[in-house]
């Protein structure tokens, strides 16, 4: 039977392209076929009978590929794929694939094995080829996914950035339209007394800084004026000086003029809308009449002082800004503290820089250059020519006690401009009767109301109704003068 075996598969040997040993139950080699002495370089004088151990000088001496072999001719195990290194002497070292397995046995245990070998180098260089290919351009992939990343946040933080920076300049340019149709002048601040010098001293010492301002006087003083002229010679003037009037506002209305508010956080919000504190971002914010800010506004107002943190209406994230706050008031805030009006430590915070501004009776110095500058522009706003003054008007002017400050002083003059017919300056307002000319026993308004209305009751006979009553003379119908009466506590004695 090994005969006929053999002779039948040492044929079948010669059909592959693939070196074949055949080995014997010794694991020497019986048979190998042409491909095996064509690829190894050897005869079969030198590879028949030889221990496949001791084939190629000794490089399947192998102690795993023993245990292979000896598990096929024990056990009948086939082994697939075991990968050695074969060093040619001509052409270096191959990867080679060694599959076994047994073929014959017979009955007194000869057994036959046959083994195949391939020469994979290629396969496998291209294998390691590939797979580095694919780590290499795996990791590309990663980081550009990475960076795609990156990026998208990036875009995305820039896009909040410009969608925060287009609300910011949507409300500035909102607020600049309301500002113009004010038709705001901004003028230069005329006059020249000490007063007002020691003013400007202050405004120059501290525009430049982040400092908040507090500028306190009478109305019509030129508070606002200052504001404006700290904000336009800091480093700030680029942006607009975004204004507050606390007085202006219905207490409701105030928190989500400064803080802003979401669409739908009350009723009638239908749509979002930026307060000015962060239409004020990066500039500043002048808080007209902060005495008449609301208690409980009053406490948020301090919060955004120390820490520039607030939260819009309806939304609970908190907003940071970086605002420059210059306050006014003509109320005396540290009475309102005392009387409990106004919160000591807001108060504090707000009076870190103080600017007083004198009232124009305290400077009558600069009511000439005031009267000059007014009369000009009023004038030349109406079409008129007006270039005398006389002496008697300024007197009269520089005379009065003038209470609603340049405000007051603007609007005699805008009377006087409209009312004179040539080139001199003519007033209409009565102005004599002046403080200065009242002397010191001055009398209340309402203590004055008081004796007029007895003087033309006692005239009358007490007659309060009819012809000839004190309700007529008066120019009051009776049930107006009874309830003066009564309010002033006034009864026939
Ligand atoms: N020194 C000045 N030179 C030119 N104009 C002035 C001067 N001071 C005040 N004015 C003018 O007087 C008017 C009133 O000034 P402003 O509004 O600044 O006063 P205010 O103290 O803020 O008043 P209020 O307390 O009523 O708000 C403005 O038209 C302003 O231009």
């Amino acid at each position: 039977m090994p005969k006929l075996f053999l002779e039948v598969f040492t044929k079948v040997l010669e059909f592959t392209d693939e070196p074949l040993l055949l080995l014997d139950s010794d694991l020497k080699v019986v048979k190998a076929n042409h491909f095996f002495y064509i690829t190894f370089s050897l005869k079969p004088e030198n590879t028949e009978g030889v221990l496949i151990y001791d084939l190629a000088s000794g490089q399947w001496n192998i102690p795993k590929l023993r245990k292979l072999l000896e598990k096929i001719l024990s056990k009948n195990n086939i082994f697939n794929n075991f990968e050695i290194k074969h060093n040619f002497e001509h052409i270096g070292p191959k990867i080679m694939h060694l599959k076994a397995g047994r073929i014959y046995k017979d009955v007194n245990h000869k057994q036959f094995i046959l083994l195949g070998i391939e020469d994979i180098t290629e396969q496998e260089h291209d294998k390691q080829h590939l797979e580095k290919m694919v780590k290499t351009r795996t990791a590309e992939l990663k980081r550009a996914k990475q960076a795609a990343e990156d990026e998208k946040l990036i875009a995305e933080d820039a896009m909040c950035e410009i969608k925060k920076l287009k609300e910011q300049l949507k409300a500035e340019r909102a607020y600049l339209t309301e500002e113009i149709k004010l038709e705001y002048n901004h003028e230069k601040i005329i006059g020249s007394s000490d007063t007002l010098k020691y003013v400007l001293y202050k405004v120059e010492q501290i525009a430049q800084t982040n400092t908040t301002v507090l500028i306190l006087g009478e109305t019509g003083t030129g508070k606002e004026l200052i504001a404006r002229a700290i904000h336009g010679s800091s480093k700030r003037k680029n942006k607009a000086l975004v204004k507050v009037n606390c007085a202006a506002l219905p207490a409701n209305l105030i928190e989500s003029e400064l803080f802003g508010h979401e669409k739908g956080a009350f009723t009638g919000s239908d749509r979002r809308q930026l307060g000015r504190f962060e239409v004020a971002d990066g500039a500043t914010l002048f808080l007209d009449e902060i005495g008449e800010l609301p208690l409980e506004l009053q406490s948020k107002l301090l919060r955004v002082l120390q820490d520039g943190e607030f939260e819009r209406l309806g939304n609970p994230k908190t907003i940071k800004v970086d605002v420059r706050i210059i306050t006014a008031t003509n109320r005396n805030l540290e009475k309102e503290v005392e009387d409990g009006r106004f919160r000591a430590d807001l108060w504090y915070r707000l009076n870190v820089f103080p600017i007083t501004m004198p009232p124009l009776r305290e400077r009558v110095t600069d009511i000439p250059p005031l009267v000059d500058f007014y009369v000009q522009k009023i004038s030349r706003r109406l079409g008129k020519t007006i270039d005398h003054i006389p002496r008697k008007v300024m007197s009269s002017i520089e005379n009065y006690h003038w209470p609603g400050n340049v405000r007051e002083l603007e609007n005699v003059l805008e009377r006087a401009v409209i009312n004179s017919s040539s080139s001199k300056l003519h007033l209409v307002d009565d102005l004599r009767k002046s403080y200065k000319h009242l002397g010191k026993n001055l009398k209340t308004l309402e203590a004055i109301e008081r004796d007029y209305i007895v003087g033309v009751l006692k005239q009358t006979n007490w007659k309060v109704s009819g012809s000839n009553s004190a309700a007529q003379i008066l120019g009051l119908n009776r049930s107006t003068l009874r309830g003066r009466m009564r309010k002033l506590n006034i009864t026939r004695s």
